[in-house]
């Protein structure tokens, strides 16, 4: 009874909107989709998009996660700002990093909250000679922020490093928090929750969609 239920909801599904349950390859709704089957990603996986994925592993935070892990940055950064422990403001590294900054934000009472926008991609040759670049498309006020001091600049994660080390070279003094770290881009943070290994991607609520997967032991 409980099987037949779930396969009419399925076919409506696919009837209404067939992208739903067949993303396209290389989205991202597919290779959650592959992690979820088997944490270890398979061969097959990794020729599907190698180079947007070359992870080992996938890490995947549900909205409470995240919500709990920024919390827990706020409290961690709660009392420490220049100003008799307080904070000036906080400065949003975008996008990924406005859950998490609205977050600390709400949790701290601070109610001064700008944006830096930074884009990032890959630069050289050939694969091997590929470099992470970034660069800056909005600034925040440049009046309220001076050399950073008193401002806390808040992403959803470093990995490389390259985006911090970009906005910590504008705003020397300003101080760098993450809700999570890789190893590589540690040391440019002042403040993590979780440390994440080197060759795990992380996958963000705002980046996925439940979907429906098949029983292990088949359909029938
Ligand atoms: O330490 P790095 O190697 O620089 O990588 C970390 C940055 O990469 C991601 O942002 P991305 O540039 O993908 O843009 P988005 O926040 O707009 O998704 C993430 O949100 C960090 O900002
Ligand atoms: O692990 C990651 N997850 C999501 N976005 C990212 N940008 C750099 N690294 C990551
Ligand atoms: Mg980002």
């Amino acid at each position: 009874m409980c099987k037949l239920t779930i396969r009419v909801a399925r076919e409506r599904l696919v009837a209404k909107s067939p992208d739903v349950l067949t993303p396209p390859l290389g989205s991202l709704a597919y290779l959650n989709n592959a992690t979820a089957l088997s944490p270890i990603r398979t061969a097959a996986m990794t020729t599907k998009d190698e180079s947007r994925l070359p992870h080992e592993k996938g890490f995947h935070i549900s909205w409470d996660q995240i919500h709990r892990d920024s919390r827990a940055l706020a409290w961690r950064l709660d009392g420490k700002g220049p100003d008799n422990g307080g904070w000036k403001a906080i400065v949003a590294i975008t996008r990924g990093g406005m859950a998490p900054a609205m977050i600390v934000a709400r949790e701290l009472d601070i109610r001064t909250v700008d944006t830096i926008s930074v884009i990032s991609y890959y630069s050289g040759g050939g694969a091997a000679d590929k470099r992470r670049e970034a660069k800056v498309l909005k600034s925040p006020d440049a009046a309220m922020m001076g050399d950073g001091t008193g401002i806390l600049v808040i992403d959803d994660l470093v990995d490389s490093g390259k985006t911090l080390e970009l906005v910590r070279a504008q705003y020397p003094n300003a101080h760098f928090a993450t809700v999570y770290a890789k190893p590589e881009g540690e040391p440019q943070v002042d403040t993590f929750i979780t440390g994440v290994s080197q060759d795990t991607w992380i996958f963000f609520p705002w980046d996925m969609a439940l979907q429906y997967v098949e029983p292990y032991r088949g359909k029938d």
